[in-house]
């Protein structure tokens, strides 16, 4: 059984199979294009065999991540985009949320903060004045090491602690993800004496969320990262035919395709457990950056529900039909709560006396499909059976292989970027970096 369920279910309302032959052919060449590795960006897929659990490189993440277990209260992540997402996405799917609360005995491990994902003084001096009294240790993360943000973050993080612990202890509470041979970060690291963990060259910054760079982060939080590269390795077996009807991870990449040429240009990840959130964000910037280029691209949009059925509610029923919904559904959650009784049932909800909550939320889920479709809003469905590390593995792979056949098929390079150095050169010129005059 897939850990994974993947369905249409109003299918019939948007194809009436007439293309279905067509779309076999088109995965098949995307899929041929992939595996072959001769497709656009063929330089970028070593995502595509997830590493194993006993590989030489995991297990010298699981050490360093008990070494900095045994010495650090909180753990300070450097990384922007992919040599971040990623990390968060999995530490907040798999931690109890406000964890840091709770007494240290009660916590699956330090605290994770990340900086370098923004450029507000105000955040980062937020997180570096809650870690002024904690033992920190610092995970920055960068391929290239010359992204401006995270680079900004460390030059500061790394003062800081060199003000907290002197030159030389500062030196050994800090590790460097990047680039195996080359760089601005590996230099800077090498002359610093730092630790180094490396993302494969053959990875791109979001596609590397299965190597060093969301690893590290997700073994200091305590989450079991062999158990995720296993449910990574089993997603790779289960999607490795290129078969539609027994690829649901193919099916989901061609399904968007279909309801794009047919004009919905925005997909709406939503999810009913609020853990989605940071998932979310990571899987914008995959989608995003991914297909985003050639003047074409399914934006990639996320929401929470039943949160934001009180906000964006409206406007998915009854706006304009440019959008479908991909939902994400967790049969298991493991957490139970029961509605209680009140005699004089002043709110009217009497009537869920008895029930769980996980049961109401399933019929928000249900409702909420209906009425979306409905309101022809194409409702595409994932159910997770659960959610466990294996559960998540698995997860991170479905989109990632998504996302390469559905670039594949919408006919964009989906291992580039380069429309992001727009904003960059711009900056650039403002802040008068020397040589920028565009
Ligand atoms: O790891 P790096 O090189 O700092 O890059 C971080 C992020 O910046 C981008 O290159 C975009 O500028 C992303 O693709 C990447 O994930």
């Amino acid at each position: 059984m897939s850990k994974l369920h993947v369905e249409f279910p109003a299918a019939a309302m948007y194809t009436d199979g007439s293309r279905t032959a067509d779309w076999q052919a088109a995965a098949k060449r995307a899929h041929d294009q992939l595996h072959g590795r001769s497709g656009p960006g063929q330089e970028w897929l070593g995502w595509l065999d997830p590493p194993s659990p006993d590989d030489e490189e995991t297990r010298r993440i699981a050490e360093a991540a008990e070494e900095i277990r045994a010495r650090a209260d909180a753990l300070l992540v450097i990384g922007i985009g992919g040599s971040y997402a990623g990390a968060r996405a999995a530490i907040e799917l798999l931690t109890p949320p406000f964890s840091s609360q709770l007494p240290r005995e009660q916590r699956k491990g330090p605290d994770v903060y990340f900086l370098g994902q923004n450029l507000s003084a105000s955040y980062i001096n937020s997180v570096l004045s809650i870690l002024a009294d904690k033992d920190v240790e610092i995970n920055v993360v960068s391929k290239s090491g010359t992204t401006t943000e995270p680079a900004l973050a460390l030059r500061i993080a790394r003062e800081w602690m060199i003000k907290k612990y002197g030159r030389q202890e500062a030196a050994t509470r800090i590790i460097a993800t990047t680039d195996r041979t080359q760089g601005a970060l590996r230099r800077f690291a090498e002359s610093e004496g730092w630790r180094m963990l490396a993302v494969p060259a053959d990875v791109g910054g979001r596609y590397s969320v299965l190597t060093a760079a969301g690893l590290l982060p997700m073994s200091v939080a305590g989450l079991k990262i062999g158990e995720m590269l296993l449910g990574a390795q089993e997603a790779s077996v289960e999607y490795a035919m290129p078969d539609l009807d027994a690829n649901g991870c193919y099916r989901y990449a061609v399904w968007r395709n279909e309801l794009y040429r047919q004009g919905k240009q925005i997909e709406l990840l939503a999810a009913y457990e609020p853990a989605f959130c940071a998932f979310a964000e990571w899987w914008k910037q995959l989608f995003g950056e991914s297909e985003g280029k050639d003047g074409k691209g399914i934006f990639p949009a996320a929401a929470q529900f039943s949160t934001d059925l009180h906000s964006l509610g409206q406007y998915i029923q009854d706006g304009p039909r440019h959008m479908f919904e991909t939902v994400l559904w967790v049969e298991l959650t493991g957490s139970e709560l029961l509605v209680p009784f009140i005699e004089e049932d002043p709110d009217g909800l009497n009537y869920l006396t008895g029930k769980s909550v996980c049961e109401v939320n399933e019929q928000a889920y249900r409702g909420t499909i209906e009425a979306h479709q409905d309101g022809k809003v194409p409702n595409l469905l994932l159910t997770l059976a659960q959610l466990d590390e294996r559960h998540v593995g698995h997860l991170f792979y479905f989109f990632e292989k998504a996302c390469a056949l559905s670039g594949y098929l919408l006919g964009v390079n989906p291992f580039d970027q380069p429309g992001v150095e727009a904003y960059k050169g711009k900056m650039f010129k403002l802040l008068g970096k020397p040589g920028w005059t565009v």
